[in-house]
């Protein structure tokens, strides 16, 4: 991400600084605040909040000068990965505050299929979040996750997700929230997590396309059951503080102007009230709505549009400098004005932040950061994610002080390559080649351009001096945030002709020669996979701060491989098959589209979702659910609110490690059948679970929960259904066992997707005008916001 340097404004007229804490939170013991409801913890957050905004003129309403004795806030801060840099983050130049833990990149973190590693990951950063609060160094608002689902291997931001699937996606930001949040209720939130971009967004920069003016055609159905179920998890199962609105139009509306997502589908649908939880804009996405979108002819229009909609914080100027005269226009009640505000102060009187020292989390200081314990998560979460895609029996593979090793390529000595974007500064990095100097072999390392570049010439000549001698060679590179990145897509998915002839030369020695694949995004490895002088590849994403190690600790087997690809390894020609901007799920023969996600792609995977091998082999048997099932038994026992979320059945796994290596083992269970309307997907992932160090020769058992919403099946209205007809749950991608049963009876609604206006935008909507300026770098301190 740019760094972006806003101004802080500090305007506290008719209060001397004294009445502030000092420590970045507003002071309820004296000054104009202490008579105000907001200081009084006996009263709810929503009447609390009501109090603060009913002081408030109408002037500050507009312009958000504070009178009150309240701090500037700042509302946005980033930890995608650890508190990261971003405007309301400030790290110390040195001593305490001045690092963070760096975890894995999401993408990463997938692959591990280990929920509960998630929410201990996430509670470390929420800790350090409030440690760097409580140093007046970030807020308390922090805008992440991304959980875009990564629909289209070229997407530059897709590392940021945790993959492909819905059902996976869904299921980890639940994890991610409670870790962040503190639960699903807690009396304090620890940090307020935001779920972005809402909804559609999955594209940079595409063959013109840009991100600021794309508008995502989606049906229904492919919205209801592959775009949406992430933000559902957050709104209705997760209640998740805040949700962002995306840069794009969604079927002619921009997001953030719009009342179909933000009003009826986010806030009536799924539940999400109107206290302690409030929507922001992508940063100057309101700005966007004017220019580029074109959506409305003035930008107090715009304004209006957005508020009106339920845009409640500007990441922007645009409400600071256009609502006063869009409500000289009548274009929106001052009400609606309130309710955002309301929002706003609630979400934070519910993260204790006018409850002074009272909030138990006040105690954390820098001593709660970096402890041995996080960098310990940090390295464990490396270690789970990294996914072995081949193995000839060369691996695991000792590396002892006796062996030359050469390490080459844009990776072989990494450092913040390993983080990825939205990266906060790490308190060490340590690359392959530190860990592999730590092993004691005599290392010769060869590095160059990351990315897709190549290792310098310089070192070539020294490379084939050293290939010959050495014991093991590792060629570690792939794509790093020069090729993928937020504002840029790729367009290509194959390893570069320097890349895989470098690979080729390299295998020709051959010796025991080991790939590690790097970055977010997939590349066509088939080279490396088919090249019988290649002994081993491994998928190392951005393996954060402990990255080298956990990567050289796979290869000499301290760290069994157990991730798996959290995404679809397509060939490099599927790229030519399909536009980025083709949204749709399904194969088409019209349109030539072979299909997205392992769940229609209609083509031969180079590695299929969830794939990923280990050092030893697993068998499993599975008990049998039973053969049959009336629906309206099912039905019968489904007392839920949300019928999705009645329990199906438990299904248990027998999981032998019939090999000798100690590994862990991730249970996926996926469905597939005949039911429900044609065509029908391939298979999709319904239940998965981690199973720890299982022992050579020994057996564990997996539970796979099942729900009725994870049997249904979504109809062309958006709406999910339990359908008659055939089911086979199958366990792993190459099934190691299977159980069949039949649904019988007839087919239930489980969720009635509300439906979306018709049209959704009017030709008079449009406006035809000239460009302005995007984004101008203003932004997010209270005193300009909303
Ligand atoms: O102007 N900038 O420096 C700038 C930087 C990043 C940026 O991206 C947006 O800001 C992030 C806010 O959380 C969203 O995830 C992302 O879409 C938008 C603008």
């Amino acid at each position: 991400m740019a760094s972006i340097t806003g101004t802080v404004v500090l305007a506290i007229a008719g209060l001397s600084a004294a009445q502030l804490t000092g420590r970045g939170f507003p002071d309820c013991s004296q000054g104009p605040l202490k008579n105000n409801k907001v200081c009084d913890l006996s009263l709810d957050p929503l009447t609390r909040a009501t109090a603060l905004i009913s002081a408030f003129t109408l002037d500050e309403k507009l312009n958000r000068v504070p009178r009150l004795g309240l701090p500037a806030y700042t509302w946005w801060q980033e930890a995608l990965h650890g508190v990261a840099g971003s405007p309301g983050v400030n790290f110390s130049d040195h001593g305490p505050f001045s690092v963070a833990t760096s975890f894995p990149q999401p993408i990463l973190m997938g692959a591990a299929f280990d929920d509960q590693l998630i929410m201990d990951v996430a509670t470390v950063v929420s800790t350090e979040a409030r440690a760097f609060n409580n140093d007046d160094r970030a807020g308390l608002d922090f805008w992440t996750p991304n959980i875009n689902p990564f629909k289209d291997p070229r997407w530059g931001r897709g590392q940021e997700t945790p993959g492909e699937d819905p059902f996976h996606l869904s299921s980890y930001v639940h994890a991610l929230i409670l870790g962040l949040q503190g639960g699903l209720n807690p009396k304090y939130k620890r940090v307020i997590a935001t779920c972005k971009h809402f909804a559609a967004y999955d594209m940079e920069d595409w063959n013109g396309n840009f991100r600021y003016q794309w508008d995502a055609h989606v049906n229904s159905q492919d919205l209801a059951e592959y775009y949406m179920p992430p933000f559902q998890s957050c709104a209705r199962d997760s209640n998740v503080g805040s949700f962002m609105c995306s840069y794009n139009a969604l079927n002619g509306v921009p997001t953030c102007a719009d009342p179909y997502l933000l009003q009826t589908i986010l806030r009536e649908h799924w539940g999400w009230t109107n206290e302690e939880q409030y929507v922001t804009s992508d940063c100057d996405a309101i700005q966007n709505i004017y220019l580029p979108h074109k959506y409305r002819e003035t930008r107090e229009a715009s304004v209006a549009a957005a508020l009106n909609a339920g845009t409640d914080l500007d990441c922007g100027t645009v409400y600071q400098h256009h609502l006063p005269a869009a409500l000289e226009q009548g274009l929106f009640n001052v009400s609606t004005l309130d309710q955002a505000l309301v929002r706003m102060y609630s979400s934070l009187v519910r993260v204790g932040y006018f409850d002074g020292l009272r909030v138990p989390f006040r105690n954390l200081t820098a001593a709660d950061v970096n402890t041995k314990a996080s960098q310990d998560l940090a390295y464990k979460a490396a270690a789970e994610g990294i996914t072995l895609l081949k193995n000839d029996g060369t691996l695991p593979m000792k590396i002892t002080s006796d062996m030359t090793v050469l390490i080459v390529g844009g990776y072989a000595d990494a450092t913040t390559q390993m983080q990825g974007n939205y990266a906060g500064i790490a308190p060490y990095l340590h690359s392959p080649t530190w860990a592999l100097n730590h092993t004691g072999a005599k290392v010769y390392t060869a590095t160059g351009p990351g990315g897709q570049g190549n290792p310098t010439t310089d070192s070539w000549l020294a490379v084939w001096n050293w290939a010959p001698k050495a014991d093991v060679i590792i060629y570690a590179d792939g794509i790093d945030n020069s090729v993928e990145a937020e504002g840029n897509d790729r367009n290509s998915i194959a390893w570069t002709g320097a890349q895989l002839d470098m690979i080729g030369q390299l295998a020709e020695y051959g010796k025991p020669m080991v790939v590690l694949q790097m970055g977010g995004g997939q590349l066509d490895s088939s080279p490396i996979a088919s090249n019988p002088n290649i002994s081993a590849l491994i998928w190392g994403g951005y393996p954060g701060q402990s990255g080298g190690e956990a990567l050289i600790d796979t290869i000499t087997g301290k760290n069994a491989p157990a991730g798996r690809l959290p995404v679809t390894q397509y060939p490099a020609d599927y790229i030519t098959q399909i536009p980025m901007t083709d949204m749709s799920l399904r194969p088409n023969a019209t349109s030539g589209s072979p299909g997205r996600t392992y769940q229609w792609y209609t083509g031969t995977p180079i590695y299929d979702y969830g794939y990923g091998l280990h050092y030893t082999n697993f068998t499993a048997s599975i008990q049998s659910p039973g053969d049959g099932f009336a629906i309206s038994d099912l039905m019968s026992n489904c007392t839920e609110k949300y019928k999705d979320k009645c329990a199906f059945t438990t299904i248990s796994v027998d999981v032998k490690n019939a090999g000798a290596v100690t590994s862990d083992y991730v249970t996926l269970g996926f469905l597939a059948g005949t039911h429900g309307p044609a065509p029908h997907p391939n298979k999709r992932l319904v239940a998965y679970t981690r199973l720890h160090s299982v022992t050579g020769g020994s057996s564990s058992t997996a539970s796979l929960k099942m729900t009725l919403g994870g049997l249904g099946r979504v109809d062309e209205t958006g709406s999910r259904w339990l359908y008659p007809g055939d089911y086979a749950l199958m366990i792993d991608t190459q099934p190691l066992a299977m159980a069949n049963f039949t649904l019988t009876g007839d087919a239930v609604c489980l969720d009635d997707w509300p439906q979306p206006p018709t049209p959704q935008r009017q030709d008079s909507d449009y406006f035809v005008g000239g460009y302005g300026s995007s984004y101008d770098g203003q932004v997010l301190v209270d005193g300009n916001v909303p």
